[in-house]
């Protein structure tokens, strides 16, 4: 995908990767700064997260949320979900200015757009924050399963980057046992915690690293993990690396220092530069599972509570994207395109499909 560029208008950075909406949430009496983005509708209402993040500035947020809202297109689509994509994000830090009326201000902003926008938990957000969307408006999922929703998205969002892992170490080496096989996960918030508990129950050997060092210093003694610095996993050789934290950790400068033969996480937009990054990765002989294809789990969680929350559904489906991740290998290898390639390629094509079908009313 191409890189906004921060000097063009709103309407040419909207228009880099098409979208349709965007609306700039600001009230100063709860102190709520965000941005919703939609990106596209085609296949049902755009569905994504709330993201709370403490960026540098507006332009940051702005780029995030347009990327982030562009990814859920293709995710939605590549999952075989009938929702569209979009995102929000809330610009302040989550530790120290969420509050009840700030969630509830901006649930109202989400009110208002009828259902065009659906939203759920990401980095910043959690269970209690979509209750308090909740009080406002209906349009949000993960709400505590107490009180009927789906709960944390984490745990299933986790369980679908294990399946797509396993569908690459399967294309890599033959099999897909995870036992012995070395992982780096990097940032080991609420999806990272439950991958590592998936991979040390399968005996793999993990090695765990977080700006938070006492997410570290818990997680690894938990799990019996091996806490690694922040900067130096770059330097560390493993068969996986598992990036869980924020996006862009795979770019010129990381590619050139990475020493795995996999790259299977689930944060959103991995890859800085998708056309450019996805075909470094190529030439180095890494494997990537395409982010959005491998981290869909959270989002087939959200959806099934849109259907009438089922856990064991969630599952399977979540489960299927260990399919869907061969797919995408088994085209990029037919194709001799990048992974990324491969996915877009797919997703794209269920999108125009369905446009077909929804042309008579
Ligand atoms: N929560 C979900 O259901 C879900 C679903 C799909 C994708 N994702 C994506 O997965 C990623 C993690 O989500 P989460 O819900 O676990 O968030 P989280 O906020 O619970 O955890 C993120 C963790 O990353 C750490 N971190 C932040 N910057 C870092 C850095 N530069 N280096 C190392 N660690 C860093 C944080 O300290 C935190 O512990 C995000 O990119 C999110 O968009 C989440």
């Amino acid at each position: 995908m191409p890189s906004i560029q921060p000097r063009n208008s709103i309407f040419e950075q909207l228009d880099t990767y098409g979208h349709k909406k965007i609306v700039f949430c600001n009230d100063p009496d709860t102190s709520l700064k965000g941005i919703i983005a939609i990106h596209d509708t085609t296949l049902g209402p755009a569905m994504g997260g709330t993201r709370m993040w403490n960026y540098k500035n507006e332009q940051d947020a702005l780029e995030d949320v347009l990327r982030l809202s562009k990814a859920m297109t293709y995710k939605c689509a590549i999952a075989g979900l009938n929702m569209g994509g979009g995102y929000s994000v809330i610009m302040g830090d989550s530790r120290q200015d969420k509050t009840e009326a700030l969630m509830r201000k901006f649930g109202r902003f989400i009110k208002n757009l009828n259902g065009e926008f659906v939203t759920s938990e990401d980095v910043g957000t959690n269970p209690r924050d979509m209750e308090y969307i909740r009080m406002e408006t209906e349009h949000v999922t993960g709400i505590p399963e107490s009180l009927g929703g789906s709960g944390d998205p984490a745990p299933v969002a986790a369980k679908g980057v294990f399946m797509g892992m396993k569908a690459a170490i399967k294309e890599l080496y033959g099999n897909d046992n995870v036992a012995g096989r070395s992982v780096i996960v990097q940032g080991i918030g609420h999806v990272g915690e439950n991958l590592v508990k998936l991979l040390r129950d399968e005996n793999a050997k993990v090695y765990v690293s977080d700006i938070n060092d006492d997410r570290v210093r818990q997680v690894s003694k938990k799990y019996g993990a091996e806490a690694v610095s922040n900067n130096s996993i770059f330097d560390l050789s493993a068969d996986i690396y598992a990036p869980c934290a924020m996006g862009a950790t795979i770019n010129t400068q990381t590619i050139a220092k990475l020493k795995c033969g996999i790259i299977a996480g689930s944060a959103n937009n991995q890859l800085q530069n998708e056309t450019e990054h996805g075909k470094m990765l190529v030439e180095k002989g890494i494997l990537f599972a395409p982010d959005y294809v491998i981290n869909a789990g959270g989002i087939i969680s959200g959806y099934s509570e849109l259907m009438g929350y089922n856990k064991k559904r969630a599952l399977q489906l979540t489960e299927n994207i260990y399919e869907a991740t061969r797919n995408v290998l088994k085209l990029s290898k037919a194709e001799n395109i990048s992974t990324i390639d491969a996915a877009n390629k797919i997703a794209e094509k269920r999108i125009s499909d369905i446009k077909k079908v929804k042309s008579t009313y």
